[in-house]
């Protein structure tokens, strides 16, 4: 495969960027694909270099090693308005003193004025803004400046879409609805699209695949499901979703010993012999069946009611002092009984980390 291929492979190739300001180190060897038409984001905690990265893409900042492609272009080097891409950010970066269409228009410079009459209303029905041409900014809600900078960054046809936490000044119902909104619209153009969030929902309900990021490095890259099914981490486990850790010293044919608990683990776990077991608060069965492997008695403390589930707090009998979570269905609530249970923690939900 000739480097030509391989870069038109995915629409986008990051390799290996290295980025320091003075001593401290935002960007440690990002390596990254992004296939033509995909939706990534790249989710983590505040700091972890979310942001410098997409200005490196962006060409905004500077990076001291390492490569970029867009197909088969070699943009590393080349200057923001030489990359076709759209940028949007959290503000939403309109020019106050200029209309919606002017706002639009103005990436749009060296075509027609017919032709860049039809491309802002082309871009406006897109966005769901038609008849909006000759208000300003202010006279706007939040998110219909959103969706009008989303036009602006849309109009001039970039191959790249590039998106700075584009919800997050937007109030909650708002940012789902248009959260769903560009998803959609992102899909039926089909633009290559890297968005930063620290946002797990947003990230889980928009992205085909998201990239967590910790201290400069990208933990883990996969589909939503992978990241929170199969956290390849601790710290991609304890950052996305909610879960249980279990700290053993030991194992021996198969269990793993926790305090006075042996443990059952499941066939493919890795060898660590000691380290940390962690499972998701759904998968612990309450009172289940006798031959659910892993089934302990245990004493609830309490019960969070959360309207379409659960979240209760419990102690296992031979683990005490190190409450566990599970979720259970409100329909189960008044079946439940004493405080006195039992539970499953099924080794087949249980993940293995040294
Ligand atoms: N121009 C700069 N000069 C010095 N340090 C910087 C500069 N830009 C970013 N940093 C530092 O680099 C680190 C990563 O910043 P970055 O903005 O990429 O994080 P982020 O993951 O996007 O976080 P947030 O979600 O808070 O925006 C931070 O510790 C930040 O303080």
């Amino acid at each position: 495969m000739t480097p030509a291929d391989q870069h038109s492979a995915s629409h986008m190739q990051v390799r290996d960027i290295h980025k320091r300001f003075g001593h401290f180190t935002a960007l440690d060897g990002v390596s990254l694909d992004v296939a033509e038409g995909e939706l990534v984001c790249l989710l983590g905690p505040s700091g972890c270099g979310k942001t410098t990265l997409l200005r490196c893409i962006a060409g905004l900042e500077r990076q001291d090693s390492g490569t970029l492609h867009i197909g088969a272009r070699d943009i590393s080097h080349l200057p923001p308005q030489a990359r076709d891409y759209g940028i949007l950010f959290q503000s939403y970066a309109l020019f106050p003193n200029l209309s919606v269409e002017q706002n639009i228009a103005y990436g749009l410079a060296g075509s027609g004025r017919e032709q860049v009459r039809a491309r802002v209303a082309e871009m406006l029905e897109l966005v769901g803004l038609t008849g909006s041409e000759k208000k300003f900014p202010g006279q706007l809600s939040g998110g219909q400046q959103q969706r009008v900078a989303l036009a602006r960054a849309l109009a001039p046809a970039p191959s790249l879409l590039l998106l700075d936490e584009p919800m997050s000044a937007l109030d909650a119902r708002v940012r789902e609805h248009l959260c769903t909104e560009l998803r959609q619209l992102q899909k039926r153009l089909g633009i290559t699209t890297l968005m930063v969030t620290h946002n797990q929902d947003e990230a889980m309900l928009m992205a085909d695949r998201i990239a967590v990021m910790n201290q400069g490095r990208v933990e883990q890259y996969g589909t939503p499901q992978a990241i929170y099914r199969e956290p390849a981490t601790p710290f991609v486990a304890e950052f996305v979703g909610q879960g249980n850790w279990l700290p053993f010293a030991s194992r021996r044919d198969g269990h793993a010993q926790v305090g006075d608990l042996a443990l059952r683990l499941p066939e493919q776990a890795n060898g660590a012999a000691s380290g940390r077991l962690f499972c998701r608060p759904e998968a612990i069965a309450i009172n289940p069946s006798e031959q659910q492997d892993n089934r302990f008695r245990a004493q609830v403390r309490e019960i969070t009611f959360l309207g379409n589930r659960c979240r209760m707090s419990f102690e296992l009998e031979q683990l005490p002092g190190h409450p566990l979570l599970a979720e259970l269905d409100p329909a189960l609530l008044p079946r439940l009984g004493t405080p006195d249970i039992w539970v499953a923690l099924p080794s087949r939900s249980l993940q293995v980390f040294a």
